[in-house]
């Protein structure tokens, strides 16, 4: 403050400057709430004379002296200026020390005088906007006719406006939530629009009438017909995660796009109104202090939807479409012995990255994941906290093959197996001398395999060679059931299939970073392909995964509950080991019907 100013000409060292500033900053907010701000300058006091701070004791005594402390009780008017010199005299009191003295000495000085005095006219003036006089002409009936004044402060008004389909009449379409009319509680939705600024708006188009209110400075001036039926209120709050992204300034249907909210997929919305049928008005929880945006409503959304839907030429869909699968376990069995589960992990991926360059991909229960996500523009959430008796949530790593969610998974599991553990795949190939049923694979018939795809119990699955290799949702429930975190990695096709109510899955996705920054990171990274098991990562592989990343990210960020760069391993580790942590013990926002239905996904 220009006070703190003043003061460093006065004194010479800092700590005698940071001193006199509490002191003169309890001044400057002495206009209300005297007592409380005195308490909160004795604490951060008490906390620095701990640290032995030169002169603070003097302070922390002084402030705490009786003297002072019944001043400031009897003392709440805004007058530091006055108030001061009653300090100043008080002071004469206090014990004299070097530093009491030096503080007289400059409350006493002429030009802290003149801007203290300064301070006070400014602080007693009034600076409520002066409102024109009301017209003359306003209706006995009172209730006909209102007349509102807002005063604009370069703020947008917070309001939108149109004309009536059948009388014509420009009236108030809708007011937003948070905005200035609404702050105001003056204007309300279907309120009819008589003149605004002195100009009668019947017979002007809204734009005509949107141009005076936007050339209008400062004060604004409507007179207006109420509307008859206001609408009560009934509305509750809803949350909302987007499946989409939205750009107001893009969309040539909202009726105001300076007054939409734009927002990207994943982000949770509160929808404060739902009264239009078409826009909404909604807040980013990430900012909910802010004025409400209009947003298209599920309806409009949807419609819009089946538009596009039907505008584009037919393309039989990827997650129907059948891929080969190939297994390094079967081709290098040598990998068996380090990580059986990892191995398997790996095998999966790579069957993923041979089908992706076939450009197809692999089977998931697919239940047309991708209609459903048309389908549901928005996704109902609520704040969700597990219950320490209940099962813990299944976290879900998804990635570009290379990335690391192997290795950032076995580190995991390693750094506590008690805790963390992977779901054993099933598999239809012959079990070998070597392995053990339900340890490396459970091995089951091509039938039960086929049954358990067919009884949607598969999260993942593929063939190789005539044999059938996949995750089980049993296997998931398995490491549950046994009280531990279950962590696999799937491909985001499969990531619709495993949000169910019984799995609460919390998705992970591991990012790569920048190819500059993975040339650095990955220089001696062994990458395992179908035909070498250590190759280098070459510039491509690092190319390859930035596409795949932001493909993955563009087709299913909104399932995305967490984003983790891989950038260097072992702060990732850590990065994955809270989020785990706070999946798991924190509230997050999930699935609405997860939580109030037992019956539904
Ligand atoms: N942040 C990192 N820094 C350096 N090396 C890394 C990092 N993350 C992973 N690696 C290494 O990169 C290689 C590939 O990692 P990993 O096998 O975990 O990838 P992946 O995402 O599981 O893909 P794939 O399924 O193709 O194996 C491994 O050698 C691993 O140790």
């Amino acid at each position: 403050s220009p006070v703190t100013l003043v003061l460093y000409d006065y004194f010479g060292t800092k700590k005698q400057r940071d001193s006199l500033c509490l002191c003169l900053a309890l001044f400057c907010f002495l206009g209300s709430g005297v007592s409380h701000v005195l308490t909160l300058v004795l604490q951060e006091l008490s906390l620095l004379c701990k640290r032995d701070v030169n002169g603070v004791g003097m302070l922390y005594d002084l402030l705490r002296s009786r003297w002072l402390q019944a001043l400031l009780k009897v003392k709440t008017s805004l007058c530091v200026f006055s108030y001061i010199y009653q300090v100043v005299e008080l002071l004469r009191e206090a014990p004299q020390s070097a530093e009491i003295k030096e503080l007289r000495r400059l409350l006493r000085a002429p030009h802290l005088k003149a801007l203290l005095s300064a301070h006070d006219t400014v602080a007693q003036k009034d600076f409520e906007p002066t409102l024109p006089p009301l017209p003359d002409n306003i209706p006995d009936n009172e209730e006909a006719m209102r007349i509102v004044c807002l005063v604009k402060n370069n703020q947008p008004l917070g309001a939108t406006i149109k004309r009536h389909e059948i009388t014509g009449d420009i009236t108030v379409a809708r007011v937003i939530h948070g905005g200035l009319a609404d702050r105001s509680g003056l204007l309300y939705a279907g309120d009819k629009l008589v003149e605004v600024n002195g100009v009668p708006v019947e017979g002007l188009e809204p734009e005509q009438v949107i141009n005076i209110l936007a050339l209008s400075q400062g004060t604004i001036m409507f007179k207006l017909i109420p509307v008859s039926d206001r609408p009560v209120s009934n509305q509750t709050t809803l949350y909302v995660r987007a499946m989409a992204d939205y750009w107001p300034l893009q969309d040539p249907a909202i009726p105001c796009a300076d007054a939409g909210l734009p927002f990207k997929k994943g982000e949770i919305l509160q929808i404060v109104d739902q009264n239009d049928v078409f826009w909404w008005q909604a807040r980013k929880v990430s900012d909910l202090s802010a004025c409400a945006g209009l947003i298209p409503s599920n309806h409009l959304l949807k419609r819009k939807q089946r538009e596009f839907w039907w505008s584009q030429p037919f393309q039989p869909h990827l997650c129907l479409k059948s891929s080969m699968f190939a297994c390094i376990l079967d081709v290098f069995p040598g990998l068996m012995s380090l990580s059986i589960t990892a191995g398997f992990r790996r095998s999966m991926r790579l069957c993923r990255r041979k089908s992706r360059t076939n450009q197809q991909s692999c089977y998931t229960r697919c239940p047309s994941s991708c209609y459903s996500a048309l389908a549901a523009p928005y996704e109902e959430v609520v704040r969700y906290q597990r219950h320490p008796a209940d099962r813990n949530r299944l976290i879900i790593l998804v990635g570009p093959a290379g990335v690391g969610v192997n290795e950032l998974r076995r580190r995991l599991i390693a750094s506590n197996p008690r805790e963390f553990s992977s779901a054993i795949p099933h598999t239809t190939r012959v079990q070998k001398s070597y392995e053990m049923n339900g340890r490396e694979y459970h091995y089951v018939s091509k039938e039960t395999f086929e049954n358990m795809v067919y009884s949607h119990r598969m999260l993942e699955y593929g063939e190789y060679k005539g044999y059938l290799y996949g995750t089980s949702i049993d296997a998931v429930r398995t490491v549950l059931d046994e009280g531990k975190i279950c962590v696999i990695d799937l491909e985001p096709q499969g990531i619709q299939v495993a949000r169910t109510h019984e799995l609460k899955p919390y998705i992970i996705f591991i990012k790569p970073s920048s190819i500059s920054c993975m040339r650095q990171t990955r220089k001696n990274a062994r990458i395992i392909t179908d035909y070498y098991v250590n190759m280098k990562f070459k510039e491509e592989d690092l190319q390859e995964m930035e596409d795949s990343a932001k493909k993955m990210e563009a087709q299913f960020g909104q399932f995305f509950d967490q984003v983790i760069v891989n950038d260097n391993l072992q702060e990732a580790s850590e990065q994955l080991l809270s989020a785990v942590h706070r999946a798991q013990d924190e509230p997050q926002w999930v699935p609405a019907i997860w939580i109030c239905s037992n019956t539904q996904p």
